[in-house]
C-alpha cells in the first residue's frame, strides 16, 4: 500500500479553498498504486456530493507536470475516457500541498482489473488506438525517461543485488535490444503503463484510463506491447504459471487494427517490441525490490512476473 506524504485535514481544507469544489467532507489514502501518493476526496459543493482523486506528486518537479496534466485533459476533451484534472480558481492544474506538487482530478466509476476478459482486451486496443490517433495532435513533447539508456542505468545500479541468472538474462536482452532500429518505428503520444490497474471497467465498460503519469512520445508499437504484456497473460500468484492466452492478444490486436493498421515494420519489430516492454518492467520492479522508497504505507510488485514473461519472449 502507498501513502508516502500524511496530510492532516486542514491542509486538505485550504488546499481545496483555491478550486471551485466546495467544502471538504472525507478523505481516505488510497492504498493501490506504487509511486505517488492518492487520495480519495468528497466535498460538498452547495449541497451537491462530488468526488474526486487527490495526487501528491512523488517524483515528478513542477516543471514536468504540466505535460501530464495537459495530456489527460487533452485526452478527455477528445473523447478518449480519461479523468479531467481540476483547474484551480487560476486556472491552473498543479498546486503544492505539503510541500510537493498536487493535483485534483476527477474520480472515475469502475475498478482496476485483475483478471481482465477478451472483452476488455478488445476495448483496451481499440481505445488505445484511438488515444494515439488523437495524440498525433498533441503538441507538447517528453522524451521516454525510462528508454533503453534508462534500463542500462538501472541495470548498472542494481547488478550486485541481483541473482546471476538475473544478471544474465538481463544482460543478454540488453544486447538483443540494441539491434533494433525503433527511431523508424510511427512515433507518437504513449501511455507507457497502460497496465491492468490503470484502467477503470465498470463490467465490460471502460469508464477510464488513469495514470498518464510515463506518457511520453515514443513507439506507439511500443505502448501496444506494454498492455498485451499485462492484459493477456493469466495473472497468477506463481509466476511459474504465467503464460499468454492468445485469444485475448487476438481481440486487443485485431480491435487497435480496425483503428490503425500496424506497418509491416511494426510487425517485424513486435517480439522485440515485448521483449522490450517485459525488460523496462523487470527492471523498475527489481530496482524498488532491491532499493525501496521509504513510505507510510507501501507496495512492492513482484519482478518474477516479469522475468518469467521475458523468458517467455526471449
Ligand atoms: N481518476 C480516478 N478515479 C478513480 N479512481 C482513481 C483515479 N485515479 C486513481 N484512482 C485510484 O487510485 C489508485 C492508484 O492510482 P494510480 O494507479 O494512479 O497510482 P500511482 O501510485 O500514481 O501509480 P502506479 O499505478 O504507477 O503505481 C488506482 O488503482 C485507482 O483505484
Ligand atoms: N505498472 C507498473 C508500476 C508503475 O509503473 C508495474 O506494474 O510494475
Amino acid at each position: 500500500m502507498s501513502v508516502y506524504t500524511v496530510v492532516e485535514t486542514h491542509q486538505l481544507e485550504a488546499f481545496l479553498e483555491d478550486y471551485d469544489v466546495g467544502i471538504l467532507e472525507s478523505f481516505e489514502g488510497i492504498s493501490a498504486g506504487i509511486e505517488n501518493t492518492n487520495y480519495f476526496v468528497t466535498t460538498n459543493n452547495h449541497g451537491q456530493i462530488e468526488q474526486f482523486v487527490l495526487t501528491i506528486f512523488e517524483h515528478h518537479s513542477f516543471e514536468e507536470l504540466p505535460y501530464f496534466l495537459n495530456i489527460m485533459a487533452f485526452m478527455a476533451e477528445h473523447n478518449i475516457p480519461t479523468a479531467h484534472p481540476m483547474p484551480t480558481k487560476s486556472h491552473s492544474f498543479l498546486k503544492e500541498l505539503c510541500g510537493k506538487p498536487a493535483a485534483l482530478v476527477e474520480r472515475l466509476v469502475g475498478s482496476g482489473v485483475e483478471n481482465p476478459s477478451v472483452a476488455q482486451c478488445g476495448v483496451m486496443g481499440g481505445q488505445l488506438a484511438k488515444f494515439h490517433i488523437a495524440g498525433q495532435a498533441y503538441e507538447q513533447h517528453r522524451d521516454n525517461d525510462r528508454d533503453i539508456g534508462w534500463m542500462s542505468a538501472t541495470f548498472a545500479e542494481i547488478r550486485t543485488r541481483l541473482e546471476e541468472d538475473e544478471c544474465k538474462m538481463i544482460e543478454n536482452e540488453l544486447r538483443f535490444q540494441a539491434g533494433t532500429d525503433w527511431q523508424n518505428l510511427p512515433m507518437g503520444v504513449i501511455h507507457a503503463d497502460l497496465f491492468c490497474d490503470n484502467a477503470l471497467f465498470v463490467g465490460d465498460t471502460l469508464s477510464g484510463i488513469i495514470d498518464l503519469y510515463y506518457a511520453c512520445n515514443g513507439p506507439l508499437l511500443y505502448d501496444l506491447a506494454v498492455m498485451v504484456n499485462d492484459w493477456c497473460r493469466v495473472h497468477d500468484d506463481d509466476p511459474a504459471r504465467i503464460a499468454f492466452d492468445q485469444e485475448r492478444i487476438d481481440a486487443m490486436l485485431s480491435a487497435y487494427q480496425t483503428q490503425r493498421s500496424l506497418t509491416d515494420d511494426e510487425l517485424k519489430a513486435w517480439p522485440s517490441a515485448l521483449r522490450l516492454a517485459a525488460l523496462r518492467f523487470f527492471l523498475s520492479r527489481l530496482k524498488d525490490k532491491h532499493i525501496p522508497r521509504e513510505g507510510e504505507m507501501t507496495m512492492i510488485k513482484d519482478p518474477n512476473v516479469f522475468k518469467r514473461v521475458l523468458q517467455l519472449h526471449q
